[in-house]
């Protein structure tokens, strides 16, 4: 049931037609209703009906999720100043858009979902096709679940020709749909096919980055490598949602639905949240796997913070990470040295950064300056990058970016896409990468992205 405090909606979109038709441009209205209390993945799954772009976002630390659906407004931007052409994109649709909001709660009203690819001079496109350098969208509808609470936010492009009555049914028969429609049984299929791609070329190029780091090339690479997987009919966006929320704690849910293909994982990263001008980032780089007991793993956990190879991996992080946030923050506090952070299948070393944005500056400045921080790219960023280009076989296309929200209340929050899967229809590919540094022991990387495949392998059939 909605609790409507704003005016009917027969009007809004009566008014928003007239306006149309006197500035001569579509007009964007955006409405929030406070709802009963809703399940984001069976929204999710209703919404299989109404359109096939949905997207979704589960914090990792606090009850606040986010599915949409459908895109009502789209901003795409595949230049090298992406970030900031969002921004400016975001702005002047904020400035147009007519929003009926008497909630003015975090992640509700005009809120963009999306990602970023993880580098703009990539040329192959394949087999990322549907995924381009940027996209934020504005769905058409969205479910904000915020601690015990449930909003819809509507938003709706109208056009000079629009006729309301036809909106208006429009609106009324997808909203019934996803509350209240029936939900079906999902489920997810069976895998028939486990490849990894060519492991013995990857240990090469490990042992051959090593290399390159001891004559001074660059200080720190970070190298991916795949597993492609084939299932016995197509996998349900739904079902892997539901799958991940359920093993992975501490960890971004995030998924990102386009051209019937979709981009999905859990990843404990985040790049940088903004609650007004609170910035929170992350320093997360260093391994070890998970203790088959509580005394194993104490031990995993101590070796780990002491280890001098996984100290520097995490130190370049923190170093530039820093600087970053030194050049558009105040009072940044960063402790001096990490701690552990526990996954379900491995642990971190982790250092949170927390600062106030100095004015002026926003969630999009600090991801565009952060991205990538040496925990995905490398030390030198420029150099890792072109490094990471030309020898690895891979294209990551969004895997390893940024992907996010923000909404017109000054909010939002980025991740890095990693422990993810891009999923076509009956195939995933998924993608897993570690630091390598000048210590860096070719088998042992192996089996540490062995371990960061695991999230999205076992919920994609078992191990
Ligand atoms: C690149 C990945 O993970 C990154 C690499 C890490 C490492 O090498 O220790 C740790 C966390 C992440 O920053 C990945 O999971 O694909
Ligand atoms: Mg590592």
């Amino acid at each position: 049931m909605l609790h409507t405090k704003i005016p009917q909606i027969d009007e809004i979109v009566e008014e928003a037609i007239n306006q149309a038709t006197l500035q001569g441009e579509p007009q964007l209205v955006c409405i929030v209703n406070q709802i009963d209390r809703t399940d984001s993945i069976a929204f999710l799954d209703r919404a299989n009906k109404i359109d096939k772009h949905r997207m979704f976002w589960r914090s990792a630390d606090e009850a606040f999720v986010l599915a949409g659906v459908g895109s009502a407004q789209r901003i795409q931007s595949a230049d090298q100043h992406r970030f900031n052409e969002v921004e400016s994109v975001w702005n002047d649709i904020q400035e147009k858009a007519k929003v009926y909001d008497s909630i003015n709660e975090k992640g509700t009203g005009l809120v963009a979902l999306g990602g970023f690819s993880f580098d703009t001079q990539q040329v192959n496109r394949s087999p990322w096709e549907a995924f381009p350098d940027n996209q934020m969208t504005i769905p058409m509808y969205l479910l904000t679940n915020k601690d015990e609470k449930s909003y819809l936010t509507t938003n709706i492009l109208v056009l000079e020709e629009d006729h309301a009555q036809q909106i208006i049914h429009q609106i009324k028969s997808d909203q019934q749909q996803l509350l209240n429609g029936i939900r079906e049984e999902v489920n997810l299929p069976h895998r028939s096919n486990t490849e990894e791609i060519s492991p013995d070329k990857w240990k090469v190029s490990v042992e051959k980055a090593t290399e390159d780091i001891k004559n001074g090339e660059l200080e720190k690479v970070v190298l991916a490598r795949e597993i492609r997987l084939k299932f016995s009919r197509e996998v349900e966006l739904a079902a892997v949602i539901e799958n991940l929320s359920n093993t992975q704690d501490n960890s971004y849910i995030f998924a990102i639905e386009s051209g019937g293909d979709y981009f999905v994982g859990a990843t404990p990263e985040r790049l940088a949240r903004v609650d007004n001008q609170e910035l929170v980032s992350t320093c997360l780089a260093g391994t070890a796997p998970r203790g088959r007991n509580d005394e194993e793993d104490q031990k995993l956990g101590q070796t780990l913070l002491q280890d001098p190879k996984n100290r520097q991996e995490h130190d370049f992080v923190v170093q530039m990470i820093r600087e970053a946030v030194e050049a558009c923050c105040l009072d940044v506090e960063i402790p001096k040295s990490p701690v552990v952070y526990p996954l379900s299948n491995l642990q971190h070393l982790y250092t949170p950064v927390t600062a106030t944005l100095e004015q002026g500056y926003t969630l999009l400045d600090v991801v565009g300056r952060l991205h990538p921080t040496p925990a995905l790219g490398g030390m030198p960023q420029k150099k890792s990058v072109d490094y990471i280009r030309s020898h690895e076989v891979l294209n990551r296309g969004w895997y390893a970016g940024p992907v996010g929200w923000f909404d017109g209340k000054n909010n939002g929050e980025f991740a890095v896409a990693i422990r993810s899967a891009l999923i076509q229809k009956n195939e995933a590919s998924l993608f897993a990468g570690c630091g390598v540094v000048e210590d860096s022991d070719p088998e042992a990387e192996y089996q540490e992205t062995g371990v960061k495949f695991k999230p999205m392998l076992s919920v994609l059939g078992g191990y």
